[in-house]
């Protein structure tokens, strides 16, 4: 089965990252990973594959995937991290590229990403590097990669010096995001994803938002229905911002929202059990609306039904909701100050006018900032 014959099975949808030379799509459905073999073979360079996950995913849905590639007669290495944000760090890189040369991986030969973004980031930088460039199919397990981070091709490993900081814009060649693996994902991660479903809504689509309020929960405890809803919608969405502005000169920084408060506080916890990215960027949205409302530009209820709809699901909605971390208003302004987004020495945010009309700004001076900052943290 190929990709554009699979797409025609009508429990598949299909979205295209529509990028000249390096356009790709997204297949999003149930049981693809059982069906990846057969969707691969006639698009691989080579029949012989490496994949990268983690220990988690590895335990639950490795052997699916191999025994798909197997029936396909497609050969494969594994290479296995341990889960977590600590493996988006440059040892765990450093250890992929060796373990990656030591078995030979050819140029031909494409990587697999099967896990969540912290696979997706880790190999997609990998596969960037390796040998100056090989292909990469991403299989996302989590949510948050479902509708995010397997899409859009920013890689990228954390330094010591805050997030994200080394990477580069690499598309992957295919999608498959398996609605099916979800139903293992446990409810934390879920959550996690779901901020960043919530965040298409508030950047650029009313009507998403609205929809997320009626509609949330049932993402949330598993309607495969609404799951492909949700995954599609956000999906649609993040191609078409990236198709505009794949490197991030001008609009595609939307997808920032929330992202230079949420990778502040992340660098503060040490990318620990703590808080994971979704919780970060769910706290992170509320911090860009209780800013944009404390300068005049949102209504102060689009502030609190946001909130509201967070707190509602379960997810934290205030810094000190964290527990385990000493948190200083002036650190986490440290951190801002290394955001990818900095131009002229000036931090640039994503604030909000209303629900669903978001802008990037690069005005706001830090003393405002800071007193936001202050303002969170305070019990
Ligand atoms: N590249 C991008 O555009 C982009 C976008 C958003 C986020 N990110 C990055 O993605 C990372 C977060 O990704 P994440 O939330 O997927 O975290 P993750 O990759 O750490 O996965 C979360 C946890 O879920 C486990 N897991 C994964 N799939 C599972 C499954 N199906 N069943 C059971 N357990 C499963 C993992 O082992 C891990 O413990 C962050 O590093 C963030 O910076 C990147
Ligand atoms: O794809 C994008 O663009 C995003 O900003 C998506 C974010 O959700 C994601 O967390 C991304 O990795 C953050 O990018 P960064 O450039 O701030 O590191
Ligand atoms: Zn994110």
């Amino acid at each position: 089965m190929t990709s554009s014959s699979i797409a025609h099975s009508p429990a598949v949808s299909q979205v295209q990252v529509a990028l000249g030379l390096r356009s790709y799509e997204i297949l999003i459905g149930a049981d693809l990973i059982a069906g990846a073999g057969a969707i691969l073979k006639d698009m691989i360079k080579n029949p012989r594959v490496a994949i990268v996950t983690d220990e988690n995913v590895a335990a639950l849905h490795l052997n699916g995937l191999q025994n798909s590639l197997t029936e396909a007669g497609i050969q494969f290495s594994t290479f296995v991290f341990p889960p977590g944000e600590s493996s988006k760090s440059i040892a765990s890189y450093s250890d992929l590229m060796n373990r990656l040369l030591d078995s030979r991986i050819q140029r031909d030969e494409a990587l697999i990403a099967l896990g969540g973004g912290v696979i997706g980031d880790l190999t997609g930088f990998a596969a960037s590097t390796l040998r100056r460039g090989v292909d990469f199919i991403q299989i996302p397990t989590t949510l948050l990669s479902q509708v995010d981070s397997s899409v859009g091709g920013k890689t990228g490993i954390n330094a010591p010096q805050g997030k994200n900081l080394i990477g580069a814009f690499y598309q992957p060649r295919l999608v498959l995001a398996d609605i099916s693996a979800l139903d293992t994902l446990p409810p934390r991660e879920v959550l996690a994803g779901y901020a960043e479903v919530v965040k298409y809504g508030l950047l650029g689509d009313y009507e998403i938002f609205e929809w997320l309020e009626l509609n949330g929960k049932k993402v949330i405890e598993g309607d495969a229905a609404a799951r492909i809803y949700a995954v599609e919608q956000s999906v649609k969405a993040k191609a078409r911002i990236v198709a505009k502005d794949e490197r991030e000169g001008g609009v595609r920084a939307l997808l920032n929202l929330g992202h230079t408060f949420g990778h502040a506080l992340e660098a503060e916890t040490g990318y620990g059990p703590h808080l994971n990215h979704g919780e970060a960027v769910a706290i992170g949205m509320i911090m860009a609306a209780e800013l944009s409302a404390s300068l005049g530009y949102l209504d102060r209820q689009d502030c609190g039904r946001i909130r509201a709809h967070f707190k509602s699901l379960g997810l934290p909605v205030r810094v000190p909701d964290i527990a385990g971390v000493n948190w200083n208003a002036e650190k986490l302004l440290a951190h801002m100050r290394q955001d990818k987004k900095i131009s002229g020495g000036k931090i640039t945010l994503i604030l909000m006018k209303a629900i669903g009309d978001t802008f990037i700004t690069k005005t706001i001076e830090e003393a405002d900032i800071l007193s936001l900052l202050q303002q969170e943290l305070k019990e």
